[in-house]
């Protein structure tokens, strides 16, 4: 069989390269070997923003008890999942059925690549013209005696019954994302992280303000405990680390980093370039050394934040060079990034520690703002970068609304007159998050 376009994962990337490719006569094969619609609305962004939901609400009222809030609110596990499942348990009965149409063929199994334009499913071979590996991150394994007894997020969104306490291995967005949910939820939680950083992408004094507050929420944080084996002795398990201390649980988590899905898929044999833990070769139009395959999101090296809105970018990108014949290089917007964790964490562009000669700082304190103060955010700030010409470089956030609010400074990195085009283009509704920016720019100039 032939087709215009095989896609290899029906991730984000398939997902948003064949709605473009609804434009054309195009034929589309997506082929997925595990749940239709990749990690995002199975294992990842969209089942932990629905769990979300619920935790939001419980810590903001645990931050407002005895002061507007007469009883904080506690989250009922049983209910939660199986709300949870009823959702996500229809999306993925129906998912393979919702992607496939007249354009677009769906096969379920694993694809091997077999030639430039030959792609393998079991005993069947299909040809593309072009062919699209988006084959995504895996957890990676954490190479100590007992790592099979660590669940992963894979498992985790399906939790039916809480542990009285978890381990959590890994100090990175899945680590303390989870890490927040479990604790909101009642769990004696730890994070046994093996180095001395959590969420290296972030502004470092914001993740160190987070960590205190998260301690103080009761989480407990161990730095430089690299695990070293994790034993089991009926329901529990113990987790012990290479400085001796040893960690006694009910459920350990595996959150320490995700690798590409690279092996196993015929790349070696078809000879095409990659890398295990940065994933496949692509020049700019992610194109690999075989012009007739491409790798995009998280699977590509593409030099970008494993990020659904980068997988996106790169879908874009793949339909605009091979049905536009656009031949610009692929260029990313500035990709902002939040841990959803509370309060959340948030980021664009570089931070402080990157600034060079002549780029400067402002700080504003957002706890003291009428929103942060009557939604009970002590601890919210924010920080804009600019470079010696005045133009946004970058901005950090720690705040409950840090999601959202940073994607205000999205239109204004790179601009050359951010305090003008403010002035004389923005007008807020008031109070509102945005109007932080007329705190940045207005008052402080
Ligand atoms: C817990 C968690 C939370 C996240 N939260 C966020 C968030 O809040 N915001 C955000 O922007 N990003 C988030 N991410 C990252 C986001 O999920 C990924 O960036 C995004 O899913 C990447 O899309 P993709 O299409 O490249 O790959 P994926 O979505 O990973 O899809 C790859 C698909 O390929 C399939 N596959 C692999 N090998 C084969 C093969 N040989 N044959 C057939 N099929 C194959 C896999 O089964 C999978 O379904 C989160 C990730 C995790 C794990
Ligand atoms: N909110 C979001 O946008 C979001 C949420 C989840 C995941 N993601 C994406 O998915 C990617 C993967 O997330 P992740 O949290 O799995 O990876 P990560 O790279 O963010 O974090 C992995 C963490 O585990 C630590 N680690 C590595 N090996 C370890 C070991 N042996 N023992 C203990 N700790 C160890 C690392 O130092 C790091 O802190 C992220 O980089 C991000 O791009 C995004």
């Amino acid at each position: 069989m032939k087709y215009d376009y095989i896609i290899i994962g029906s991730g984000p990337v398939a997902i948003h390269l064949r709605a473009k490719l609804k434009n054309t006569t195009k034929s589309v094969l997506v082929i997925e070997k595990g749940f239709w619609g990749g990690t995002c609305p199975n294992t990842g962004c969209q089942p932990k923003i629905f769990m979300e939901g619920t935790v939001r609400p419980v810590l903001a009222s645990q931050y407002l008890e005895g002061k507007g809030i007469e009883e904080a609110a506690k989250i009922d596990w049983s209910s939660l999942m199986s709300r949870k499942k009823k959702i996500w348990g229809a999306f993925r009965k129906n998912a393979r059925a919702n992607t496939t149409t007249e354009q677009v063929a769906t096969v379920q199994g694993k694809g091997i690549i077999t030639g430039p334009h030959t792609v393998r499913v079991e005993d069947q071979e299909y040809e593309g013209e072009n062919i699209v590996i988006a084959t995504g991150l895996e957890p990676r394994k954490l190479n100590v005696p007992g790592d099979e007894y660590a669940i992963t997020n894979n498992e985790f969104f399906e939790l039916d019954q809480l542990p009285k306490r978890a381990v959590v291995v890994g100090g990175g967005y899945v680590a303390l994302e989870l890490a927040t949910i479990l604790n909101a939820a009642g769990v004696e939680t730890t994070i046994l992280q093996h180095s001395d950083r959590l969420l290296r992408p972030f502004d470092q004094d914001f993740v160190e303000k987070l960590q205190e507050i998260m301690e103080e929420r009761g989480i407990n944080f161990h730095l430089n405990a690299p695990i070293k084996e994790i034993t089991k002795n009926g329901d529990q398990y113990t987790v012990t680390t290479a400085n001796g201390d040893s960690f006694a649980t009910d459920l350990v988590i595996n959150a320490a980093g995700r690798k590409p899905v690279v092996e196993d898929m015929g790349l070696e044999e078809v000879g095409i370039e990659f890398d295990l833990a940065k994933g496949i070769k692509v020049n700019e139009h992610l194109q690999t050394n075989i012009p007739s395959i491409f790798a995009a999101g998280d699977v590509a090296d593409n030099g970008q934040a494993n990020l659904t809105p980068v997988a996106w970018v790169d879908a874009y990108h793949i339909y605009d060079f091979l049905e536009k014949g656009v031949t610009k290089p692929i260029k990313y917007p500035p990709v902002a990034t939040n841990a959803f964790t509370y309060p959340e964490i948030a980021q664009v562009g570089i931070r402080e520690s990157d600034m060079q000669a002549g780029d400067y700082v402002k700080t504003l304190d957002l706890a003291d703002t009428f929103i942060a103060i009557g939604e009970g955010d002590p601890n919210a700030k924010l920080k804009v970068i600019f470079n010696k010409n005045g133009e946004v470089i970058g901005a950090s956030e720690l705040s409950i609304n840090a999601a959202d609010d940073i994607n205000n400074f999205l239109p204004l990195i790179g601009r050359k007159d951010p305090i003008k085009f403010v002035n004389d283009n923005l007008t807020y509704t008031f109070p509102a998050l945005a109007n932080n920016l007329d705190e940045i720019f207005r008052y402080f100039d």
